[in-house]
Formats: C-alpha cells, structure tokens, sequence
C-alpha cells in the first residue's frame, strides 16, 4: 500500500504543469499567470484631476474665505477626455472634471462645492495646497515595470489592472480538457426507469462539478459497460485533444474490472492508497494522455478527488497553494478508524464567536455510497493512519471543505 501523500505526489507529477498560453482577458478569470507582465503605460498615464473644480494655483487663491471669496476668470473647460489642453496662465483657472488631464502651470484644484460654480467667471471660497486633489502619473502603476507576477490568481482586481495597463491578453497556465468516464453496466441515465440491479449514474456528475469548479473543460462519457473492447473503442476516438482522463469504477479486485483490464497493457499502475474510503486506485498514462482511475463508490470518488485529484489539478494550473484550509476542532462523538489507513470521514464544523477551537460532528457512517450524507457535511474529518478509535470531545484535524 502507498500513503495518501505519496499518491498524491505521484498523481501531482504525473499531471505536471500546464504550459504558458495566451488567453484574452475575458477567458482568464480564476487562471493563474504563467510570466511576468509588464505595463505599458503608467497608471495613471499622466496628472489628472480626483475632483470635479477649478484647476488652479494656490498662490493665486491663497487667502480665499467664504467671507472674502477670490473671483478669477475661467478660460477652459476640461472634462475628461480632452487630449489637448491649454496652460493655465496665473489668475485664470480652468473648470476641470474628474479624471481630466491636469493643465501644465495649475499646482491644485478646487472642489466645485468650495465655489459658487461659475462658468465665465468663478468666485472660490477656499485656499488650495499645492498639490491638492491631483492624482499623478505612475502614483499607481509605473509604466514599463512588472505589473502582475507569475503565479498571479487573476480576480476580478488583477484583471482589472491588466486592462488598465493596455493588455487584452494573458499568458495563463490554460485549463486542461478532461475527459470524465463513468464505467458500469448497472448504470443508467435518466428518463430511462431502473430496473433491479441498475443504479443512475452520479458518479462523472460530481466529478464534472468539481472539475469545472477549477476552471477544467470538462467532456463527460457517463456510461460505458463492463466491457474491455466497448471502454476501448469508447475512450480511443476522444483521447485526441484530451489531456487528463478521469475514470470511476472499474478498479478493485473482482471479476468485471474494465478499467483494469483494458489498460493492464497501459502504463498504468493500479495499486492500493492507504486511505478510507477510496483504497483502490490507478494512475499513469495510455496512448500518451494520463489517466486517473478512481473507484466506483461515490464517496470514494469525492474524497479521493479532495485528497489528491484537486491538489494536482490545481498545481498543474500552476496554483501554490494546494491544499484546503485545515483546522483543528473538538469531535462530537467517538469514532473509529481502520489501523494503518487514513480515514476521511464526512463531517460538520462550526466555531462560535469567541471560541478558540471549533466542534465537529460526523455526517453519515464511514461507508463509501453514503452520498446523501456528504451533501450534510461542509468538511472532512481526518483521522490519521495510526489512529484506530478517537475519544468524544478529543481534537482532531479537519479539512474545510
Ligand atoms: N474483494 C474486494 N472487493 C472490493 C474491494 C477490495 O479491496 N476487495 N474494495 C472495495 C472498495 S474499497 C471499493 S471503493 C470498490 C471499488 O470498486 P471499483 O472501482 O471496481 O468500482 P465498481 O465495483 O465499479 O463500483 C463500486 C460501487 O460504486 C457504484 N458506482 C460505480 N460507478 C458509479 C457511478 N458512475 N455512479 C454511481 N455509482 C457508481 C457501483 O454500482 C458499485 O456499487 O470495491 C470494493 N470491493
Ligand atoms: O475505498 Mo472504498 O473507496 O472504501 O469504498
């Protein structure tokens, strides 16, 4: 047996990194920047008005009160937009808008709601300091210099920024098309009634759910039967343009192992992980795309999807930090666990204002079809491979879901 951590390391290298991709703006949301990026322009590209005023300057209005109010004449109007503008000469000023360009010779603006608003003429019933609501080139971004790093999530802030500086694409680590395979004769797809013996099938569902949650294309083939030539002549014509294979079932250690049994010539290696649920487990590649190939029980497929599938997805979309946020909290009630495998059990975490430690209560028991109960559970609770039975009220490690 392979320890859970092994395996995902394993998986981890198999999925490697996505190599650098130019993508337009729009399609980068939630991807992770593969370079540097520079500005092309400065941020702001040049000194422009905070305020709606008069540009002026502050010698020219030192001493304005509302009782003793300084009147100048107004020989331009800015709005924002205007390419071309005139010096201000001493003792005019310039009515201004918000991000309008700042006329060579003002040191300052006015609010408007400091002056009585004129257009000939203005009457400003405030001093100024020199500099006062004037947003100057590169206070923000300075042109030529990196403005998002490698690594970079791009948010809707990082995107913004890229925008701002001139770029309508990026390079991007881009997400990887997967294939999801539900293997199974039982499986059926609805409007179709079951008939005893048969199940639908929920299994590439959730995965294309969780899969799609990281960015991944996703293409489902939601049921093929427990038959080598049908897996094969299925997944053969879609492997072209796939770059991750997502199988569930099929693997144990039965009669009827499609997944197996049609990839025993593959460089697949299948092979138990020290884990509870999904134990059996498969990865390496066929006709040169990776596979993983998780159990069949649906749990099984959750979890082992939380345990290693999204820790290596998100590092081949070249994300850092990997791993869900883990706490510790004190556990509602005794459990058991099987010596020598860490168990992920379903459970639910809540931590009250001013507590230090939060409380978690399991979901379901620790069988792999209990579906319905990790629809209840908003964490897994982590026994690790040593632990056999832990005490109500003891701490245990969670992973926030
Ligand atoms: N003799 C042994 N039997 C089993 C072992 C073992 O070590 N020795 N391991 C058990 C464990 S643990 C698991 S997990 C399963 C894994 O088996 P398979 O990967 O071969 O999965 P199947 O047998 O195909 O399916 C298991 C279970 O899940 C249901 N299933 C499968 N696919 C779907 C789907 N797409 N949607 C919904 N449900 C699905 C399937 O009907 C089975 O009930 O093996 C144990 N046995
Ligand atoms: O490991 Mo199986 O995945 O427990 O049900």
């Amino acid at each position: 047996m392979i320890s859970v951590d092994e395996y995902r390391a394993t998986v981890t290298d198999l999925l490697g990194t996505r190599k650098p991709a130019e993508f337009p703006l729009a399609d980068c949301a939630g991807l992770v920047l593969a370079n540097d990026v520079r500005a092309g322009v400065s941020l702001p590209p040049f000194d422009n008005s905070a305020m709606d005023g008069y540009a002026v300057r502050a010698t020219d209005v030192a001493g304005a009160t509302g009782a003793t109010p300084v009147e100048l004449p107004v020989a331009e109007d800015i709005p924002a937009g205007r390419t071309e503008v005139p010096p201000l000469r001493p003792g005019t000023a310039h009515r201004i808008m918000t991000g309008a360009p700042m006329p060579s010779g003002a040191d300052s603006v006015v609010m408007v709601e400091h002056t009585d608003a004129g257009v000939e003429r203005v009457r400003i019933f405030t001093a100024a300091q020199p500099g006062a609501h004037i947003r100057r080139t590169g206070e923000d971004v300075v042109g030529g210099t990196v403005a998002l790093s490698a690594g970079s999530v791009l948010g809707p802030a990082q995107l913004g920024l890229a925008a701002a500086v001139g770029l309508d694409q990026l390079p991007v680590h881009a997400p990887p098309k997967v294939l999801v395979v539900s293997t199974g004769t039982e499986l059926v797809l609805p409007p179709r009634q079951l008939r005893h013996g048969q199940i639908y099938e929920s299994n590439s569902v959730m995965l294309a759910a969780g899969l799609r949650a990281l960015g991944c294309e996703v293409e489902l083939v939601r049921s093929v039967a427990d038959d080598v030539d049908t897996f094969r002549a299925t997944l053969e014509p879609k492997l072209d343009g796939a770059d991750l294979v997502v199988t569930s079932g099929g693997v144990s250690a039965g009669a009827y192992e499609v997944v197996k049994d049609a990839l025993a010539d593959a460089e697949v290696h299948f092979q138990k992980v020290a884990m509870q649920p999904g134990g059996p487990q498969g990865c390496g590649s066929w006709l040169g795309v990776p596979f993983v190939t998780l159990p069949g029980n649906p749990v099984s497929v959750l979890v082992s999807f939380e345990a290693f599938l999204r820790p290596a997805l998100l590092s081949m979309l070249g994300h850092t930090g990997t791993d869900r946020q883990h706490v510790r909290a004190r556990l509602t009630e005794a459990l058991r666990s099987p010596s020598g495998k860490r168990q992920f059990r379903r459970g639910y975490y809540t931590q009250s204002q001013g507590q230090v430690t939060g409380v978690v209560g399991p979901r379901g028991g620790p069988g792999s079809h209990l579906l319905a109960a990790f629809t209840q559970a908003n964490c897994l609770i982590v026994l690790p491979e040593e632990v056999t039975e832990v005490a109500a009220d003891s701490e245990v490690d969670v992973l926030l879901l």
